[in-house]
């Protein structure tokens, strides 16, 4: 199946339409999908009504309102919290097998994508009784189609949902693959919470300006268009950015002044340590709820 029929015959049903599921929605509608492809189950009432008015999509309230059509490459988006994630799966089970007196079998095994940070693929296959599971860790810049996507499936997922996972990824931004499970929780501390940094970093500088005087609006624009600029050119050069920081950094001048207080506090080794305890909470939480 080629790459244009794979997409116009895929039906996204979306678990969980909250910040994550909301961000991907909206970036794959503004890539191209249409509103009659997609499915979602919304359990709580205000994201539920929020969700139909701003998309104009089917939004269910229960797990037992779904009915795939198994003529279609169904892909089925887990964006629940980890913690929901296996009552959800459970009762998903019985639902990802035609009936018996189904006159229709699927074209391809319904592929279940799963956006839940720790949870493992040992997990979801044994709660769903189902090998065609993929792990994916986007992040919110895929609300304007600026994601990027960590990917891992294994040799038990086909190459049609290999490619259908990469291409639904790839609609909202950039999609990478890893090699070892384990590396999607690395992926999680780096780029799935990342933006949740950046944005600190943003409220900090801003808050920075305000305080040397600035007003908050000319400190915002001040800040905002800083990182905008500073991560268009890395993004644009061929110098890795210690190389980009050097430039800045005049001798004696006000960039070292400022990177001195920030080498002093050990500001590299913060960020480390905090990275760190992001992908160890993500295993944790694989651990914490992936029994039963
Ligand atoms: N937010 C982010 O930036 C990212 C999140 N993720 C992952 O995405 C997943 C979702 O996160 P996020 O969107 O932030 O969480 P949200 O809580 O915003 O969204 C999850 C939604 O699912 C609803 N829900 C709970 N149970 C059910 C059910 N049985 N059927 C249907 N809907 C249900 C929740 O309702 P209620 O609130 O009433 O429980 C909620 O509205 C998580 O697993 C997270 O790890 C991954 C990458 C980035
Ligand atoms: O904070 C979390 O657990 C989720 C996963 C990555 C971003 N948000």
């Amino acid at each position: 199946m080629n790459t244009t029929s794979m997409n116009q015959n895929a039906h996204i049903t979306f678990i969980g339409g909250g910040n994550m599921g909301r961000a991907l929605i909206s970036g794959l509608l503004a890539s191209g999908f249409r509103i009659g492809q997609f499915s979602v189950v919304e359990a709580n009432a205000v994201t539920n009504q929020k969700l139909q008015q701003d998309f104009g999509i089917q939004v269910m309230n229960t797990l037992d309102q779904i009915a795939f059509d198994f003529s279609k490459n169904n892909v089925v988006v887990m964006a629940v919290k980890p913690q929901d994630f296996s009552l959800v799966a459970k009762t998903l089970r019985a639902k990802l097998k035609p009936s018996p007196t189904s006159l229709v079998t699927p074209v391809i095994a319904p592929l279940v994508l799963s956006i839940a940070a720790g949870i493992q693929l040992q997990d979801m296959r044994r709660w769903l009784d189902h090998d065609c599971c993929v792990r994916a860790m986007p992040n919110t810049p895929a609300l304007i189609g600026k994601g990027i996507t960590g990917l891992f499936a294994d040799a038990s997922v086909g190459a049609t949902n290999h490619a259908l996972a990469e291409t639904i990824c790839n609609a909202v931004g950039q999609a990478v693959w890893v090699k070892e499970e384990r590396l999607i929780d690395a992926v999680t501390a780096v780029s799935g919470s990342g933006p949740a940094y950046v944005f600190a970093f943003l409220e900090a500088l801003q808050a920075s300006g305000e305080k040397l005087g600035l007003d908050a609006i000319t400190a915002r624009k001040l800040a905002y268009a800083t990182l905008e600029g500073a991560s268009e050119l890395a993004h644009n050069s061929d110098e890795p950015a210690s190389i980009l920081r050097e430039r800045v950094t005049s001798k004696g001048g006000t960039t070292a002044a400022a990177l001195d207080v920030l080498k002093q506090l050990d500001w590299q080794g913060t960020l480390e340590k905090a990275i760190h305890a992001a992908d160890q909470r993500s295993q944790a939480m694989g651990n914490e709820f992936g029994r039963g």
